[in-house]
């Protein structure tokens, strides 16, 4: 599996506008950790590459085949985007894990519980959540919900906004051990925005910075 991304230029901001060009490549059971200065275009690059948002040019390759040749929702579902504030829908945290499998995509997979309720633990997340209303929860329990939602999804690549920003040390701790297993699974890869530079767990990490990408260094 290869994730790949050739001179991907996106436009920043609105008046002083300013253009960005990208390009960088993640293999199997790697993460490529996206680094750059506040505002150089991080979570934009995510958003382009979930085809979230469009971009002015460049090329994005999964697997050889260009995302222009798969449909939006089967890319969707094999890019996973998961934001710096966790989109949660309205209902409990066990509605919020088996929303995506009510999507045409994913209805025949159907939520697996017992593989929901081992990926709640490894997060550190209690049994008594399930039945708790997911907007009650707290920055670092949806965050990692968020997180155990991608997990079930399943994706080939998860693009990382800040997912341990509002974690503790034991829970970003078990975030990026979690992930780490994860990789290990055949055909995965991962994109990471951090800017702790705490990389405690994680294994196979290569650098792409943003900034530095533009000043050609
Ligand atoms: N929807 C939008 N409309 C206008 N400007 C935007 C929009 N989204 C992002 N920007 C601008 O684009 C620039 C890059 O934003 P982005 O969130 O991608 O940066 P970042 O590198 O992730 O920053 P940070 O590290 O602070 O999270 C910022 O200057 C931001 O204000």
């Amino acid at each position: 599996m290869h994730f790949q991304f050739n001179d991907v230029t996106y436009t920043l901001g609105f008046g002083q506008s300013r253009q960005v060009t990208v390009s960088g490549s993640v293999a199997s059971g790697n993460i490529l950790v996206v680094q750059g200065y506040s505002g150089s275009g991080k979570s934009t690059l995510l958003r382009i590459l979930a085809r979230l948002q469009p971009c002015d040019s460049g090329d994005v390759f999964l697997e050889g085949q260009n995302w222009l040749q798969i449909p939006g929702t089967t890319w969707r579902a094999d890019v996973h985007y998961l934001a710096q504030k966790p989109a949660l829908f309205d209902g409990t945290v066990a509605g919020n894990l088996a929303k995506p499998f009510e999507t045409k995509l994913l209805s025949k997979r159907g939520l697996n519980l017992d593989q929901a309720r081992i990926y709640m633990k490894k997060l550190l997340l209690s049994d008594s959540l399930w039945e708790q209303d997911a907007r009650t929860l707290s920055g670092g329990e949806a965050a990692r919900l968020a997180f155990v939602r991608a997990l079930l999804i399943g994706p080939k690549v998860m693009l990382l906004d800040e997912p341990a920003a509002a974690l503790d040390e034991e829970s970003r701790r078990a975030l990026h051990l979690t992930l780490s297993q994860w990789l290990e699974g055949p055909s995965r890869a991962a994109l990471l925005v951090t800017h702790n530079n705490d990389y405690e767990g994680l294994r196979h990490v290569s650098f792409l910075d943003i900034g530095k990408q533009q000043r050609g260094e």
